[in-house]
């Protein structure tokens, strides 16, 4: 691991997150769960949780970051605390018909007394080059802020929206759906969610991997962002007319006190657009509740087109889901899938010196291969990293970017076409993971 230079007095120190051996917590995972939530802003994990925390976080094989003062002063948490915390490990992401590996960073916070240090700098530098070191063209992960990680070579690659659907009297659907509804029992709902995720995941064009905790989320049972059981989730399935489930829904109500009273969904997943908007059907017909909030929806939502009145789909808000950072350009060229077939040369800037270069891609068939050019020389378009990662997976085009100022040199419109005419998709990328 590369450890930050001049001026540091602090220990920057990496293990892998493992199973607590017979539910005992060892001393510095506990301080360092603990220290994740305090930079959350939640409350401490009560300790009978912290063993289920850390063993989701090793059944992800989690390379676990803490940094730790060199000297702490009297009377200040101890030194077993980390000042910050950072975590990453592998998933993949898919591409069109195909995944690439990709190092997910989470938990990712510094002490509010130790902000602005470079704690953050120090741990994803280290972190990034370790990752490209291993091999994975790709690093991504879920912001807090949208100001954080551009400067780290992270780019916007897809946007989520939050509805609230009004369900009072009236509520309907333009057209029929088949098959039944069925209520679960919670617990089921860990291993539904991971089949039903795994199949998505590998036919949705800008999926990445869930972390394990997701299996603890969608049941009730608590995960990292709020560690502690949530009695009120419940689980329902929708099953086809062959009796097979092809969805799901883990959701709870929000008490009579939210108003409208309302429901909200914690996961839904379907396989097709009749399990979805029966799931839907179900939802809006839940007595005691008049209303539903979905925050992580789709932007290209049937449901807004399936309801006789479009208006009771409400966005509440957009915003960014899934950052990407390419760490690995001519492998990402070579992997994706293109709908258009072209030639272009692209030069890509990378300040932290991990992606860079001038790189020529050549797609036939809707096939890419990529060739790393010499520095010198001509390119159709010359980009910064985090815009390239932005446009990889066309959650935006190069026109749009241009205009916004973030294709910095002078791209010529032809350029910024053919690009945009290679990378095109037929659907935006769609992410349904939060990490
Ligand atoms: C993937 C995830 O886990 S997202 C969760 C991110 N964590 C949080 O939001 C928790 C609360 N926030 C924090 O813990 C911290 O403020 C962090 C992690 C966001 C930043 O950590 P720091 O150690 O302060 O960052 P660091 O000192 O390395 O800053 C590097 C640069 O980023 C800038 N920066 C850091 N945080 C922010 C921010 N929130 N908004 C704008 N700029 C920021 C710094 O000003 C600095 O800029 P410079 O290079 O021009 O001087």
């Amino acid at each position: 691991m590369r450890e930050p230079e001049e001026n540091f007095p602090y220990k920057l120190e990496s293990w892998t997150a493992t199973k607590p051996a017979e539910g005992v917590v060892d001393e510095r995972d506990k301080a360092w769960t603990q220290a994740v939530a305090r930079g959350f802003h939640e409350a401490e994990t009560s300790d009978d949780r912290l063993p289920k925390l850390i063993t989701t976080a090793a059944a992800d094989q989690q390379r676990i970051y803490g940094v730790y003062a060199t000297e702490v002063l009297q009377h200040s948490l101890p030194q077993l605390d980390p000042v910050a915390t950072y975590a990453s490990f592998d998933g993949t992401l898919n591409v069109g018909e195909r995944t690439v590996p990709a190092d997910m960073i989470t938990a990712v916070t510094v002490r509010p007394s130790h902000r602005r240090r470079g704690l953050l700098s120090a741990m994803i530098t280290a972190d990034l080059h370790d990752a490209q070191q291993r091999g994975l063209p790709m690093a991504a992960l879920t912001a807090s802020e949208a100001t954080i990680y551009g400067r780290f070579g992270f780019g916007e690659a897809s946007r989520f929206r939050s509805v609230t659907v009004d369900t009072s009297n009236g509520f309907a659907l333009r057209s029929a759906v088949t098959g039944s509804v069925e209520m679960l029992p919670t617990s089921s709902a860990a291993d539904l969610q991971v089949r039903l995720f795994d199949l998505l995941h590998a036919e949705t064009f800008g999926s990445i991997s869930r972390p394990d905790h997701y299996r603890s989320m969608v049941a009730g049972e608590g995960s990292y962002d709020h560690p502690e059981p949530d009695r009120k989730v419940r689980v329902v399935a929708h099953y086809d007319v062959d009796g097979k489930i092809d969805g799901y829904v883990s959701y709870k109500h929000l008490g009579y006190e939210s108003k409208p009273v309302s429901l909200e969904i914690i996961d839904i997943l379907a396989l097709n657009s009749n399990a979805y908007l029966a799931l839907w059907k179900f939802l809006g017909e839940v007595d005691l509740s008049a209303a539903v909030n979905m925050p992580g929806a789709p932007m290209n939502d049937p449901l807004l087109w399936a309801l006789t009145d479009s208006r009771r789909y409400r966005v509440t808000r957009e915003g960014d889901s899934l950052w990407l950072r390419a760490l690995d350009v001519p492998a990402l060229l070579a992997a994706r899938k293109y709908y258009a077939d072209g030639e272009l040369v692209i030069k890509v800037n990378d300040r932290l010196g991990l992606a860079g270069g001038r790189f020529a891609l050549r797609v036939a068939a809707g096939q890419g291969q990529s060739e790393s050019l010499s520095a010198e020389g001509t390119a159709d378009l010359e980009l910064d990293v985090a815009a390239f990662s932005s446009l990889y997976l066309a959650g935006v085009s190069a026109s749009t970017l241009h205009q916004a100022g973030r294709i910095t040199a002078q791209s010529e419109q032809a350029a910024l076409k053919l690009f945009d005419k290679i990378f095109q998709t037929p659907e935006p990328p769609v992410s349904r993971s939060s990490f």
